[in-house]
C-alpha cells in the first residue's frame, strides 16, 4: 500500500522544498475556484420540483381504450366520499387534517376543477383521486373511492397525470418528443408514415403545429412557451389512451392567454369523453366558464361540490352571499372561502363564515346533483367503440428500446450546446491554471513532488468535473425516466446501457481537452505514447466518476441532495487518493477505502505513466535518481497501468450495478386508502335526507357504472376499499 504519507510526506516536503506543497495547495484552491466561478451547472430537462413519479395505469387494460387520436375513450366515472387525510406530528402529538370528509364525483365528458385558496388541499385531493399521494408514515388516509362503481383497488382503466412541472427532454423538438414517445409507447405503429401521421394529428389536436420543430428548451436555451410545454406534456400523456386525465395546477406560471389555451385543451379533451380533473388556484372568468363542475375546498374541508358556473352562486346566495354583477365568479368564490388576515376582526368573521359554510355543506353528505349525468346510452356507445381502433400496446423488444433510447440520449447530450460549452471552458480553464502553476517542470529533486502534486490535482479535477455534471443532471432526468417507466414505455437495462454509450464521445472530449492543454504546459513525460496513456487514464477515471454520480442521483430524491452527497462522498476518496494519507497509519476500518477510490487508482496510473523511465538531477546519495525510485517511495513500484484500468473498470461496473438496483428499488410508493370507520360511515349514511332542498340523489339512486350494468350504489359493500396502488 501507499507508504508515502504522514511523516514521509513531511520529510519529502522539507527535503524537496516547501514550495511544492504550496503549489499543490494553490492548485487545489484553484480547482475549487474554477468549479465555483465557471458558470451555472449543466441543465438537462426543465426544473423538477416535486419528485413525485410514475403515472400509474393499468397496463393490462389496453384494449379498453381508444387511441388518443381516434377520439374514442372508455368512459370512467369517479366517486369519492368521506375522504380524510390527516398528518400526525409525533413531537407535539397533534393531528392536522389536510382533507376532512371530502366527497364528490367526476364524470366522463366533463371538466372538473378543484378550487380553493393556497394550502386548502387541492393537490392532496387530486393525488388521492389519482392514487398518487406519496406515502408517509405520518399520513393517514381513509375514505371511499370508486371507479365506475368498482372499488379503487379493482380499477381497470388508464389515467394520465399531468404534473405541475413539465418533465421533458430539453434538447428535443416537440415533434421529436412526440415521435419518440410514440415509438416507445406504441410500437404497434410500425410504419414511419403511419407514425408521422399519428404525431401530426396529435400536434394538430393539441395546438402544437406552429412550434412542432422548436426545441423544448430550458433555463439556458429558450424553447417553447410554458403553455406549449404543458400541452406537450398532455400530448405525451394522451399516447397512453387514458380515460381519466388529472392535471395538477396546469395554469400555474402561465400568462392569461396561455392559461386559457391550456384549459381550452382540457375542455376539448373532456368533450371527447375523457374524465378530466384539474386543480386550479384562482382562474380568470373566461377560464372558470370552461369548467363543468367544481369542488371548492378550504382548509381541507368541502364548501361546495357540484356543477360550476351559476349553480354555486345560486347556492351561496341562499346564505346571503351574492356575487355582484360583472365580478369574476371565481374571484368571488375565492374571496368567500379565504380568511381575511387584514385585522383580528376580519380573521374572526371570515373564519366564522367559512366554518358555517363548511358545516352547511357537510350536512349534505352527497354532492349536489350533477346537471348532465352521463346516460347509459352514451357510456355504452363509447364503450362499444373502444378497442376497435386501439393501437397494439405490445412494447418493443430490448434492442428496439435500446436504439430508440440511444438516439434520444445522443440528441440530448450532443445538442446541449450551453452545457457542453461550459464544460469545455471549465476543462481548458483548469488545465491552463494548473499548467501555469506547474509551468514546465524540470528534473530537479523538487520537481518530483511537483509532479505528484500535479497528478493528484489532475485526478481530483477530472473526477469532480464528471461527478458534479452527473449529479447536477441525473436526478431531473430520473424523474422523467421514472414517469416513462411507470407507463411501461421501456425497461431499465436498455435505458442505462444507451445512456452509457451515448455519453461516451462527449464525456471523453473534456478529459481529452484537459490533458491536451495541461500536458505540454507542465512538460510532463514528453512522448506521444505517454501523452496518450495520460489522456486514457483521466478519461476512464471520468467515466468511473460519472457512474458514481449516477448512483448518488439514483439514491437521493433531489438535485440539491445529490449535490450535497456526491462531493462529500468524493472527498473521502480524495483523502485516500494516494497522496495525503498513508492508510497504514489510519484505523483499520478505513484501510479498504484506497482499494475502491477511483482517485487513488487514477493517481497511481498517472504516476506510473509519468515516472517510469524518468531520471532526476541528484547531488546526494539519498536523492531520488530515477522515476522507479520515486514510485517505490509511494508504494507504486512494480504496479502497472493495466492494474489501474482493471480496477477503474470494476469500480465503474460496481457503480452502474448499484445504480440499476437503486432505480429498480426506489420506485415511488403511494399512500394506501383505508376504508373509513364503518360506524362513522353508517351514521353518515343515516343522515342522508332525500327531502332536503337541492339535495343530491341518495346513493342508492345514483346512476353509475352503466358500463357493466351493475348497481354501483351499494352503500356499504362496494365502498369498502383497499386503497390506491
Ligand atoms: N406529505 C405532507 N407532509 C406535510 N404536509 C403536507 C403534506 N402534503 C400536504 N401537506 C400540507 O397540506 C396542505 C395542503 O397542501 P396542498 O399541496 O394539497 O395544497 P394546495 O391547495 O394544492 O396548495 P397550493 O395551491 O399552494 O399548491 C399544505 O399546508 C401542505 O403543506
Amino acid at each position: 500500500m501507499v507508504a508515502f504519507g504522514g511523516k514521509k510526506l513531511r520529510q519529502m516536503v522539507s527535503g524537496l522544498g516547501g514550495n511544492s506543497l504550496g503549489q499543490v495547495l494553490a492548485a487545489v484552491a484553484v480547482t475549487v475556484l474554477v468549479r465555483l466561478f465557471s458558470g451555472p451547472g449543466p441543465v438537462l430537462p426543465p426544473e423538477a420540483e416535486n419528485e413525485d413519479h410514475g403515472d400509474g395505469e393499468e397496463k393490462d387494460d389496453a384494449d379498453e381504450s381508444g387511441g388518443p387520436v381516434s377520439g374514442k375513450v372508455f368512459p370512467v366515472s369517479i366517486r369519492w366520499r368521506n375522504i380524510s387525510c390527516s398528518l400526525s406530528d409525533k413531537s407535539s402529538k397533534s393531528v392536522r387534517f389536510l382533507l376532512q370528509n371530502v366527497g364528490g364525483e367526476a364524470k366522463p365528458g366533463r371538466l372538473l376543477a378543484i378550487m380553493g385558496p393556497s394550502g386548502s388541499g387541492k393537490t392532496t385531493l387530486l393525488n388521492v383521486l389519482a392514487g398518487q399521494l406519496a406515502a408517509s408514515p405520518r399520513l393517514h388516509l381513509s375514505g371511499l373511492l370508486e371507479f365506475n362503481g368498482k372499488p379503487s383497488s379493482k380499477r381497470s382503466y388508464k389515467f394520465a397525470y399531468v404534473r405541475q412541472e413539465d418533465l421533458l427532454f430539453s434538447q428535443l423538438t416537440v415533434r421529436e418528443t412526440l415521435s419518440l414517445a410514440t415509438e416507445l409507447q406504441l410500437p404497434g405503429i410500425s410504419s414511419v408514415e403511419e407514425r408521422d401521421e399519428y404525431v401530426k394529428n396529435l400536434l394538430f389536436k393539441l395546438g402544437l403545429v406552429s412550434c412542432a420543430d422548436t426545441i423544448v428548451g430550458d433555463a439556458k436555451v429558450r424553447g417553447i412557451s410554458g403553455g406549449e410545454k404543458k400541452r406537450l406534456s398532455l400530448a405525451c400523456e394522451l399516447l397512453a389512451s387514458p380515460s381519466v386525465i388529472f392535471a395538477d395546477e396546469p395554469t400555474t406560471g402561465l400568462d392569461a392567454f396561455q392559461a386559457e389555451k391550456v384549459v381550452e385543451t382540457l375542455q376539448q379533451l373532456a368533450q371527447e369523453g375523457h374524465t378530466v380533473i384539474c386543480s386550479i388556484h384562482q382562474p380568470r372568468g373566461s377560464v372558470y366558464n370552461k369548467f363543468d363542475d367544481i369542488v371548492l375546498l378550504t382548509e381541507g374541508s368541502l364548501v361546495y361540490s357540484g356543477p360550476a358556473r351559476d349553480e354555486p352562486l345560486a347556492y351561496f346566495s341562499k346564505f346571503g352571499y351574492h356575487c355582484p354583477a360583472h365580478i369574476n365568479p371565481a374571484e368571488f368564490l375565492a374571496d368567500l372561502i379565504s380568511i381575511d388576515y387584514s385585522s383580528a376582526e376580519s380573521v374572526y368573521s371570515s373564519q366564522k363564515r367559512i366554518d358555517s359554510l363548511v358545516e352547511s355543506f357537510s350536512e349534505r353528505l352527497s354532492p349536489i346533483l350533477y346537471a348532465t349525468p352521463t346516460t347509459k346510452e352514451v357510456l355504452h356507445k363509447n364503450g362499444k367503440k373502444v378497442g376497435m381502433r386501439t393501437v397494439a400496446k405490445k412494447k418493443g423488444g430490448w434492442w428496439k428500446q435500446f436504439w430508440l433510447l440511444l438516439r434520444r440520449a445522443w440528441m440530448q447530450a450532443s445538442r446541449d450546446g450551453p452545457t457542453n460549452k461550459v464544460r469545455a471552458r471549465m476543462s481548458i480553464a483548469s488545465a491552463v491554471i494548473f499548467g501555469s502553476v506547474f509551468w514546465r517542470m524540470g528534473r530537479s529533486q523538487t520537481s518530483i513532488q511537483d509532479r505528484m502534486g500535479l497528478l493528484q490535482v489532475a485526478a481530483i479535477n477530472t473526477a469532480m468535473a464528471a461527478l458534479t455534471k452527473t449529479v447536477g443532471v441525473f436526478p431531473k432526468e430520473r424523474a422523467i425516466v421514472d414517469k416513462e417507466r411507470a407507463k411501461g414505455s421501456y425497461l431499465l437495462g436498455p435505458y442505462l446501457f444507451s445512456k452509457l454509450l451515448a455519453e461516451i464521445p462527449i464525456g471523453a472530449a473534456f478529459p481529452l481537452m484537459f490533458g491536451a492543454v495541461l500536458y505540454p504546459m507542465a512538460r510532463l513525460h514528453p512522448t506521444l505514447l505517454r501523452f496518450g496513456k495520460f489522456c486514457g487514464i483521466v478519461t476512464v477515471e471520468s467515466f468511473a466518476a460519472s457512474a458514481m454520480g449516477l448512483t448518488v442521483g439514483a439514491m437521493v430524491p433531489t438535485t440539491e441532495a445529490a449535490m450535497a452527497v456526491g462531493p462529500s462522498l468524493m472527498t473521502v476518496f480524495i483523502v485516500f487518493g494516494g497522496y495525503y494519507v498513508n492508510p497504514e497509519n489510519t484505523p483499520i476500518v478505513f484501510r479498504w477505502i484506497p482499494r475502491v477510490s477511483l482517485i487513488r487508482w487514477a493517481f497511481q496510473g498517472l504516476c506510473i505513466n509519468e515516472f517510469s523511465g524518468l531520471e532526476f538531477e541528484h547531488q546526494n546519495p539519498f536523492d531520488v535518481q530515477t522515476g522507479e525510485q520515486a514510485l517505490e517511495r509511494i508504494s507504486f513500484g512494480g504496479s502497472k497501468i493495466r492494474d489501474t484500468v482493471v480496477a477503474q473498470s470494476k469500480i465503474m461496473l460496481f457503480w452502474y450495478c448499484t445504480t440499476y438496483l437503486l432505480l429498480e428499488k426506489n420506485k415511488p410508493k403511494y399512500q394506501q386508502l383505508e376504508p373509513p370507520p364503518v360506524l362513522k360511515l353508517h351514521s353518515k349514511l343515516e343522515e342522508i335526507n332525500p327531502e332536503q332542498d337541492n339535495q343530491p340523489q341518495p346513493l342508492e339512486d345514483q346512476p353509475v357504472n352503466e358500463v357493466d350494468g351493475s348497481n354501483q350504489s351499494d352503500p356499504v359493500g362496494s365502498f369498502i376499499l383497499e386503497g390506491a396502488e
